[in-house]
Order: C-alpha cells, then sequence, then structure tokens
C-alpha cells in the first residue's frame, strides 16, 4: 500500500506481559515513540482491561486482540461489550460464523474487526496435525474471502502471504501482520516470519512487534528502529 497511515502508526506493539505493571511502564518508557498498542490475553487475564480504555483516554490507539471464538450468541454480545471501551481493533478467530455473529454485535459502533485466519506460529505440518485438510496458503485464502463477505474490517495474517492477499483484496481490508522479526533477532515460537521493511513491501498495513520490542535491552530505541525502517520500506514500496 503507498499511501496509508504514518510510519509510526503502522507499529503495533504488542503489551505481553506477566503484570499490568510492566505493562505500564513499558508504555512511560516507550513515551512518544510508540502510538498503537495491542493488549491481549496474557494482561487481560492480569487484571489489565482497564489498561485498554487508559491508552485510549491518554490518546494512544488500541487493539485488543482477544481472538473471539464461540456460539454465535456469545461471540455478538461479547463484541458489543468491547465496542463500548473505546478501543481501535479487536480480533475473532476467521470461522464464518464467529465473524458474522461480531459484525452483528460491533453495529454501528467505530470498532473495527480483525479475522485471524493461520496463526504465525503454523505451518503446514501445523494444520494437517489439526486435522485440516488444506495448507495455509489455501486456508488463510479462503478465510480472507470469507471474512469480506462477512463484513469483517481486516486479517491477521503473516507477512508471507500478505502481497497475495493484497491482490486478492485490493485496499478495502485492513493486512495485519505479526511474526514480524527484524534482521538477526530470535524467531521464537513463531514459523512464518518476516522483517519491517519485508512485510511493508508485502502490503501490510500495520505490523504486530512483541519481543523484538518489550524484551529489548533499550526497548525505544527498538521500536524506533522499526518505525525508520518502515518508513523506508513505504517510500521503496
Ligand atoms: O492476533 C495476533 O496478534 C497474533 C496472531 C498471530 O497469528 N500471531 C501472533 O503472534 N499474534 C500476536 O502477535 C504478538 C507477537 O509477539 P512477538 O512474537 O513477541 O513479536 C503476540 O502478542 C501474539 O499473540
Amino acid at each position: 500500500m503507498n499511501a496509508g497511515p504514518d510510519a509510526r502508526d503502522r507499529l503495533i506493539v504488542a503489551l505481553d506481559t506477566p503484570t499490568v505493571a510492566e505493562a505500564e511502564a513499558l508504555v512511560a518508557r516507550l513515551g512518544d515513540a510508540v502510538t498503537f498498542y495491542k493488549i491481549g490475553m496474557e494482561v487481560v487475564y492480569g487484571g489489565g482491561l482497564a489498561l485498554a480504555e487508559h491508552l485510549v483516554g491518554a490518546g494512544k490507539k488500541v487493539f485488543l486482540d482477544l481472538k473471539l471464538h464461540d456460539i454465535p450468541n456469545t461471540v455478538e454480545r461479547a463484541t458489543a461489550q468491547v465496542a463500548r471501551l473505546g478501543v481501535t481493533l479487536l480480533t475473532v478467530h476467521g470461522y464464518p460464523q464467529t465473524m458474522k455473529a461480531a459484525v452483528r454485535g460491533r453495529g454501528e459502533s467505530a470498532l473495527k474487526l480483525l479475522a485471524v485466519t493461520v496463526m504465525t506460529s503454523c505451518d503446514d505440518a501445523d494444520l494437517a496435525e489439526a486435522g485440516y485438510a488444506a495448507g495455509v496458503r489455501d486456508t488463510v485464502r479462503r478465510r480472507a474471502l470469507q471474512a469480506r463477505e462477512a463484513g469483517i474490517d481486516g486479517l491477521i495474517l503473516s507477512a508471507e502471504e500478505a502481497g497475495a492477499m493484497r491482490a486478492l483484496l485490493g485496499a478495502g481490508m485492513l493486512l495485519v501482520t505479526p511474526g514480524i522479526r527484524p534482521a538477526g533477532s530470535a524467531v521464537g515460537d513463531q514459523k512464518r516470519v518476516m522483517t519491517p521493511a519485508e512485510a511493508i513491501r508485502a502490503g501490510a498495513d500495520h505490523l504486530v512487534v512483541g519481543r523484538p520490542v518489550t524484551a529489548a535491552a533499550d526497548p525505544r530505541a527498538a521500536a524506533e528502529a522499526i518505525v525508520a525502517e518502515i518508513a523506508d520500506a513505504v517510500v521503496s514500496v
């Protein structure tokens, strides 16, 4: 994508910390280097849902990563609750029933919904082990089309699939890519990874980055380096 959010807004830092206090300390340390945060299950189950609202109040954008998946009634009503928090993004799993229920639940609110296609920690062998007949590429494609059909705003996918999905879906869908690893950083449990520059060139709108920032000796410097890499890549797209 050529025109789009400022390079800083394209980085989403995943605040995965054991305590809410550690998440707050990271936010203070990152300061104005980071404008967009992801709050996920670790912090929420550690009592940190209110942090999402505090960050919104402080002018940050928040992606609430709850990966909803349940019977339609529960998903619809849970999504309606999240829509009242003022966060920007919410994840649901990319099952047609779940996606349609979430779209009903967000109603007329400004909440944007992202469908998780295939987790970036999975490869074809993991999908086969879980009982899926199709591999990563075909499953992402199928769920992407179903997400668009359901009225979902964007996809969580790896940057490896971003180019093909941008070509398939055009500019209308937000493409949000975790599994981002700056050159030389530890891959950990991720399997489908790309560097920030590669992800932007592949068509990602936002990059979700956790440990390469949060576990860095200097998280602010790590975030600034990623923003600089994004900015350079945007110019070259
Ligand atoms: O929904 C997500 O954000 C997500 C989906 C996915 O397929 N892979 C994935 O890594 N994530 C999240 O993105 C973040 C990646 O963190 P790091 O691997 O530490 O950069 C974590 O908070 C994951 O929960």
